[in-house]
């Protein structure tokens, strides 16, 4: 199946245009060189285009690994902007300080000295270089963006695309992290073999172990049947474990047991099946931090994080609020409704706290509800918008809601296009708890293409 047939709106005349766009200015570079502390000599170089921020710590995922036991996993991070280098404590626990004053956020130009716990590293400004070509594609597989942020990181999606190591995916939440994830299944050599996701926050603690590895028969109480898990599933293809970092502990022992044994035991049986599906991992936290709180196990981080993609939040991607929301409303909009102005002007103003996942969502609004619609959905803490209206679960009976859209007084059909929106992101939970969090066993179960389900299931997320 190819998930991506209803993508080829995003067509190559515009992609050859947005292909063409302005390409950077010559920049400098800068390196990094370890003077004092217990790894001095250490270097590492930011090149202007590096695929991602620069981190450095004591985690073997950084760039610039630092062996100080007063240096957190994840101390700071290093990205060059305008031209300058910004240097970014990450919540480290002993901080870090440019020029002896402590900062959270500094800019550097070179010259200067950065100290961590015992650490500290000399930035210098290395000589302009003639401008680096940005990468010219402007999409990879579904996920779409023109900015030199995006384009910095397709190579390197392309080239994790044909390998098979586990790859982490991490990133703010509706930052396309599982978009990323369905394209690096659908761009490599396993496109033809099984996408499965699962998401590690969908099912109640107790029964993650059966949603992943599978039960036999009786296994426990409401077992009627056996059934495979999510590994089980993917054998041939690829598993994506969503929001890994918020799998509680026992179950990552028993997960790093399977990844090991390329194994999985079915709850209730003693047998081992083996299985052969490639791991991608996902979340929205910043693991090393989970790790030295206690609550990640560093053992299956290694396992996980063989290479790391950071998807930057959509306020960093240069440009590309209007890229995606013209995509999206090509997507959306009937083919003669042009892209109002009026509406981009608004959207460039605004800071996509929900990345975009809540552009989506603000586009898919304008197309349903034309210029009474708001760009911002209510956030928690924030007064509910007057049409959109989000019941809790449990809370309103289905006469309380539905009386609460009839008080909107909306035309019919924008009333009747509210209704639906409640039902469908309640028709989701449920039939997504029913089925252990598995996107495909649900979408099957509701009669409906996986893709499809899945485009229902993230617009009802944020
Ligand atoms: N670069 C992109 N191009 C096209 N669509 C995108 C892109 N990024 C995200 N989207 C769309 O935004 C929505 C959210 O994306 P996705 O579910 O992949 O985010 P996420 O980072 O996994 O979010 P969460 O952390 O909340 O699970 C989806 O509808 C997806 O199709």
């Amino acid at each position: 199946m190819s998930g991506f047939e209803d993508d080829d709106v995003f067509d190559d005349k515009v992609e050859t245009e947005l292909a063409q766009r302005p390409e950077r200015a010559a920049s400098p570079g800068f390196s990094l060189v370890v003077v004092a502390g217990p790894s001095r000599g250490q270097t590492f170089a930011v090149a202007p285009g590096h695929p991602s921020r620069v981190l450095v710590g004591q985690s073997p995922s950084c760039d610039l690994r630092i062996d100080d036991r007063l240096v957190s996993r994840r101390h700071a991070a290093f990205e060059i902007r305008r031209g300058k280098l910004r240097v970014t404590d990450l919540d480290s626990t002993n901080g870090t300080s440019v020029q002896g004053v402590a900062v959270l956020d500094a800019l550097l130009v070179g010259g200067e000295v950065v100290t961590m716990g015992e650490t500290q590293i000399r930035v210098d400004r290395l000589a302009d270089q003639a401008p680096a070509a940005i990468p010219s594609a402007v999409r990879f597989g579904s996920m779409v963006g023109a900015s030199p942020e995006m384009r910095a990181l397709y190579p390197l999606c392309e080239r994790l695309s044909g390998a098979l190591v586990p790859v982490l995916i991490e990133g703010e939440t509706g930052t396309g992290k599982e978009v990323l994830a369905e394209s690096l299944h659908e761009m490599g050599p396993r496109k033809h073999g099984p996408f499965v996701v699962f998401d590690c926050t969908a099912v109640p603690p107790n029964l993650v172990e059966s949603a992943l590895f599978g039960h036999e028969r009786g296994a426990f109480t409401g077992a009627t049947e056996s059934r495979k898990g999510v590994f089980e599933e993917a054998h041939g293809g690829t598993l994506l474990l969503d929001e890994i970092g918020d799998l509680e502990l026992p179950l990552q022992a028993k997960l790093l047991r399977a990844l090991e044994r390329s194994e999985v035991q079915r709850v209730g049986s003693n047998r081992w099946i083996r299985v052969d599906a490639r791991i991608l991992a996902a979340t929205r936290r910043d693991l090393d931090h989970e790790i030295q709180e206690g609550r990640f196990r560093d053992d299956l981080f290694y396992r996980l994080a063989v290479a790391r993609i950071e998807l930057p939040p959509l306020r960093r991607r240069s440009g590309d609020v209007l890229v995606l929301a013209q995509h999206f409303w090509r997507k959306l909009a009937s083919k003669d409704t042009p892209f109002p102005p009026e509406f981009a002007a608004r959207i460039t103003d605004y800071a996509w706290p929900g990345n975009v996942r809540e552009l989506y969502n603000a586009v898919a609004r304008r197309v349903a509800l034309g210029e009474l619609a708001p760009i911002a959905t209510a956030r928690p803490g924030a007064p509910k918008p007057a049409g959109v209206p989000r019941p809790s679960a449990k809370a309103a009976s289905a006469a309380d809601w539905i009386e609460e859209i009839l008080a909107l007084e909306l035309p019919l059909p924008r009333a009747r296009e509210r209704v639906v929106e409640v039902f469908e992101r309640r028709y989701v939970e449920r039939v997504l708890a029913a089925h252990g969090g598995n996107v495909g066993a649900a979408a099957a179960a509701s009669g409906i293409a996986r893709r499809y389900f899945q485009l229902i299931k993230a617009r009802h997320k944020g």
